[in-house]
């Protein structure tokens, strides 16, 4: 179960959250640790975006380019006067000065990504609308931005990489960016170390789930915007996450791009917080690749411990079962594991809240993976109500949905659903 204990602290920035603190911890670099005992559901961090960039240019014309809420019908949203392609929220977004809500570089830049779009491949179109919303950043942001880590893989080498200075050189040459709208820290090395810290630590902010989600499998969702947050970019990776990340892109209020991380369950003070990078039921091999490949380390938590020992045919079927391919750090979209042979070799908690035993994820499966259909969703109590009174409804970070979790579990189901 997630989270080692952390061996000692650093000077290290404090976080937005009084419930967490940043620690060193040996061969995971910082992370988030309880500063006292957190209470299943209670929220950990929330935390506002440093940046905020649309998936796709086609995103552009149903998301706020601003706030990221989608865009109503009725009133009109308002349409970038100068680049005739982002669109604001009629209410709260106009009202910005247009050079806040708009960078004068991505409004600039958008026409000609716009034209060029055809012959660039889809896949850079989010790096460049990365780089683009970036290099926009005010200094104490940027600066504050390659704070962050970037994984091992692309920091080892010391020159940019060929993908960062093809990117580099797109905005210069397909997109004939003018010099002078580019911040004068512009070069090859600061596009490498940005896209860098983007592979790290970007969250993907899902297309909105339907407001009474209908039973049956739940609808693929798509990416509307990527953030990088930068208090939750210090959370860490564990394959049985004591924590997990909810966004209501589309709620009221001004914070509502803020990502929010709730407790599954209890975590005793200077217990690591730790969230799942992708969905929890993704298997061994997709899991590691992952790891490796967009964050630069080989996982060790006690899931992936049991599940090397594993047989090669054990792990091929249990790779078959699981599917889904999803970007950034992000749960969703996975296949259903065998929730049944799950159940059955259940394991006990320990006296910290956390599961002992040969098979650890057992217990996480059944009681906090979303068993709906083509979900993969992990859940999470309610919040604690303002006496400390805990909530026995759980809700899915990615189909919203809600369930009433049962006194014990193993009685065969799931509990009651709450939305249908
Ligand atoms: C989003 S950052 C998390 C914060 C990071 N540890 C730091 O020092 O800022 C992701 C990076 O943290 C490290 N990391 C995260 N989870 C880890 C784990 N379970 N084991 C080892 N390293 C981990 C990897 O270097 C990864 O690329």
């Amino acid at each position: 179960m997630a989270g080692a204990a952390a061996s000692s602290s650093s000077a290290s920035p404090s976080p937005c959250s009084p419930l967490v603190r940043v620690s060193e911890v040996a061969g995971r670099g910082r992370a988030l640790v309880a500063s006292r005992r957190i209470l299943p559901g209670e929220v950990v961090l929330a935390d506002s975006p440093l940046l905020l960039y649309p998936s796709s240019l086609a995103a552009l014309s149903s998301y706020c380019s601003r706030c990221f809420r989608s865009l109503p019908l009725s009133p009109p949203p308002l349409r970038c006067p100068s680049c005739s392609l982002a669109f604001f929220c009629p209410c709260c977004c106009c009202s910005h000065s247009h050079s806040h809500s708009h960078p004068v570089l991505l409004c600039r830049a958008l026409p000609l990504l716009s034209k060029a779009s055809s012959s660039l491949s889809p896949d850079l179109i989010p790096s460049l609308l990365f780089l683009l919303s970036a290099y926009s950043l005010p200094s104490p942001s940027l600066l504050r931005l390659l704070s962050l880590s970037s994984s091992a893989s692309a920091s080892a080498s010391a020159s940019a990489p060929p993908e960062a200075l093809a990117l580099h050189s797109l905005l210069l040459s397909s997109l004939h960016l003018p010099r002078d709208l580019l911040p004068g820290s512009f070069s090859p090395d600061l596009t490498a170390a940005l896209l860098a810290r983007d592979k790290t630590n970007a969250f993907a902010l899902m297309e909105p789930s339907a407001a009474a989600p209908a039973p049956g499998p739940a609808p693929t969702r798509g990416v509307r915007a990527y953030g990088i947050y930068p208090d939750a970019a210090f959370f860490n990776h564990d394959c049985l996450p004591n924590a997990c990340r909810f966004d209501y892109v589309d709620g009221p209020g001004d914070r509502n791009a803020d990502l929010t991380v709730r407790a599954l369950h209890e975590i005793p003070q200077g217990r690591e917080v730790c969230i799942s990078y992708f969905p929890a039921n993704w298997s061994y091999k997709e899991r590691q690749t992952r790891l490796l490949e967009d964050y630069g380390f080989r996982c060790e938590c006690d899931r992936c411990r049991v599940e090397s020992q594993w047989k090669e045919n054990d792990r091929d079927q249990d790779d078959d079962e699981d599917g889904g391919e999803e970007e950034r750090m992000e749960e969703g979209e996975g296949a259903e594991e065998d929730g049944e042979e799950m159940e059955a070799e259940e394991e006990g908690e320990d006296e910290d809240g956390d599961w002992d035993g040969d098979f650890p994820h057992a217990y996480f499966f059944v009681r906090f993976l979303c068993d709906r259909e083509n979900c993969g969703g992990t859940l999470a109590p309610l919040p604690p109500s303002a006496d400390g009174t805990l909530s026995n409804v759980l809700e899915c970070n990615v189909c919203g949905r809600l369930r009433k979790e049962e006194e014990e579990l193993g009685g065969g189901g799931n509990g009651d659903m709450l939305d249908e």
